[in-house]
């Protein structure tokens, strides 16, 4: 005879219960980041969403036996819509990554339409999450979001996020790398934006700020192009997936830890920021604490050296144009 085995039903609505829906689970960070999510332990219900493979992913991750249902969806029979209810937390990685030659702002003419409509499905169906933008260029897309937010009047700069922990995993890393520490003891502050020069880490602000000039230069350079050690190691087939699923599934956590309540979360991200907005920079990445609300503190820069204000002023000159050119793509294509 068969024992029925009792399954408990969570409801997001519950204390410390969180519904977390990823737009492109089936893809290169989709599914590894899908997995992470999966051993979150405040994740309850899992809504995993692609143009193909979402079932067949949720269906391989719903085995592991953690306390979150996982369910998949395509986009027939209303999925997104499905995928996207009640969620409290949207990760995105839909789109397209670079090749060998392209930058990141080379994806724009793919991504950008991609994250106006999926953005256009989270303002009609989970007006209240909080957005973790993977999808590159993030110094574009999310403006984008950000403007189809604001068109559908559910726009919130305290819940939308661009995901940029991938530079501060790199800068960890490689600074340990240089000095001959433990990665995991390194904590550096990256700050700008997420491609080549806008990418600022504040290394003076750790504890090595006495490293020599060349080995300073070459450690902050490897940190602004590390995207492009992956993309030419995997020769066309792609950029980085399972570092970014690490990055990313950490900085969800961290959204969660957040809206749980818990004290002191703080991760640099990509956000509607208030500290170069009188110079008409609309979002910039600084550390921020996070909260039961979403952005609870936007961090300001702290002391730089004269070559880190430097670093900054040269980011902000591409990010302004970044920034612009996502939103005039939503103005010219709604
Ligand atoms: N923010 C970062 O630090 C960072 C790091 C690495 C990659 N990225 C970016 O993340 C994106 C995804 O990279 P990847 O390696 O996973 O790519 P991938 O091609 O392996 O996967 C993308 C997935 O998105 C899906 N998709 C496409 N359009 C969709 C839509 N409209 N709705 C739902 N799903 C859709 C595809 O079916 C695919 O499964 C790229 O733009 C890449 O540049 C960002
Ligand atoms: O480099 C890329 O295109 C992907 C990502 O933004 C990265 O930093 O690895």
């Amino acid at each position: 005879m068969f024992r029925r085995i009792a399954t408990r039903q969570f409801s997001s609505s519950a204390a410390n219960a969180y519904k977390v829906t990823v737009l492109g689970a089936a893809g290169g960070i989709g599914q590894p980041l899908s997995l992470l999510l999966k051993l979150n332990h405040k994740v309850t219900d899992l809504a995993l969403y692609d143009l193909r493979l979402g079932a067949g992913v949720a269906a391989d991750v719903s085995h592991i036996p953690t306390n979150s249902t996982v369910k998949g969806y395509g986009p027939e029979e209303d999925g997104l819509a499905k995928a996207l209810t009640g969620a409290d937390v949207v990760v995105i990685p839909a789109g397209v990554p670079r090749k060998p030659g392209m930058t990141r702002d080379d994806l724009f003419n793919t991504n950008a339409s991609i994250v106006r409509d999926l953005a256009k499905a989270v303002a009609d169906n989970a007006p209240n999450a909080a957005v973790a933008v993977i999808s590159n260029p993030v110094n574009s897309t999310v403006p984008i979001v950000a403007e189809v937010l604001k068109s559908k009047g559910v726009y919130n700069p305290k819940k939308l996020f661009g995901v940029t922990t991938l530079d501060v995993l790199r800068s960890s890393r490689f600074l340990s790398e240089v000095a001959g520490t433990d990665p995991t003891q390194e904590v550096v502050s990256v700050v700008g934006g997420h491609s080549g020069i806008t990418i600022v880490p504040l290394i003076s602000q750790t504890n090595h700020k006495n490293l020599d000039k060349e080995t300073y230069e070459a450690l902050v350079h490897r940190i602004q192009f590390g995207g492009d050690e992956v993309v030419q190691a995997k020769a066309g087939a792609g950029s980085a997936t399972l570092s970014m699923a690490q990055a990313g599934a950490r900085f969800a956590g961290a959204i969660l830890n957040g809206l749980a309540g818990e004290a002191d979360v703080v991760e640099p991200s990509f956000v509607d920021s208030p500290l170069f907005k009188k110079e008409g920079i609309e979002f910039f990445s600084s550390k921020v604490t996070l909260g039961t609300e979403g952005v609870k503190t936007v961090h300001d820069l702290g002391e730089l050296t004269n070559v880190e204000t430097e670093l900054v002023n040269t980011a902000k000159e591409t990010l302004v144009k970044n920034i612009q050119k996502g939103i005039d793509f939503v103005k010219a294509n709604p």
